[in-house]
């Protein structure tokens, strides 16, 4: 019998790589990717992934899951949040670590919301993992985003500076994932 698939629609390379390294052998389904840079639209943090996760079923025609990852500062009230992308993009993690100059409170919140469209008009399904930290000057790699200035709780490393799967056993994406393996092993007739 073959395998059934799960179809990730992400435009990142290093989501993909955390995401088969996490579900790894433990998961009923092969999961194949789909490299769509979907649009976003503004919002809290639910309806972006909701939206985001019914825009790729519609242009691919089947069910499918999306990812949305935000970087939430307290100090700020949740911001940048899903915007986290193009202050990076625009600030570099350098800036990431001055939006936080004139503020004591220096703790953040990575999450990661993972959103499955079943076919048809059914509702979206979204698993949440949420990691809490702090806002550092960049230390370690430069290869994932803004992991270089996130030092999660409890750890003195960045995951930058963190082994791979020391990163994935903590994780924001991590601890989503978990929630999506449960629910697809308890729903293995699914998608
Ligand atoms: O674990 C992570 N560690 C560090 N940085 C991360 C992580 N996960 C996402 N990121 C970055 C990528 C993007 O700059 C922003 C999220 O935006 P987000 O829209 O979710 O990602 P994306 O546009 O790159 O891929 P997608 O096509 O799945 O939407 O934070
Ligand atoms: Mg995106």
């Amino acid at each position: 019998m073959s395998q059934r698939t799960l179809t990730f629609v992400t435009g990142n390379i290093k989501k993909l790589e955390e995401v088969k390294a996490i579900l790894g052998a433990n998961f009923p389904f092969e999961v194949t990717s789909h490299k769509l840079d979907l649009p976003e639209l503004q919002g809290e943090i639910n309806e972006v992934s909701i939206k985001k996760c019914q825009e790729a079923a519609r242009r691919l025609r089947k069910s499918v899951v999306v990812e949305d990852t935000c970087l939430c500062f307290n100090a700020l009230k949740g911001l940048p949040g899903p915007y986290i992308k193009w202050f990076l993009e625009k600030l570099e993690p350098e800036g990431l670590t001055k939006l936080l100059t004139g503020w004591e409170d220096k703790s953040a919140e990575a999450v990661c919301t993972f959103a499955y469209c079943p076919s048809g008009d059914k509702d979206v399904i979204l698993f949440q993992g949420k990691t809490a930290g702090t806002i550092v000057s960049p230390r370690g790699t430069r290869d994932f985003g803004w992991d270089c200035v996130f030092q999660p709780d409890g750890y003195n490393l960045t995951y930058a500076e963190m082994p791979k799967h020391e990163k994935n056993k903590i994780s924001h994406r991590y601890k989503a994932l978990d929630k999506l393996r449960t629910y697809f092993i308890q729903n293995s007739e699914l998608p």
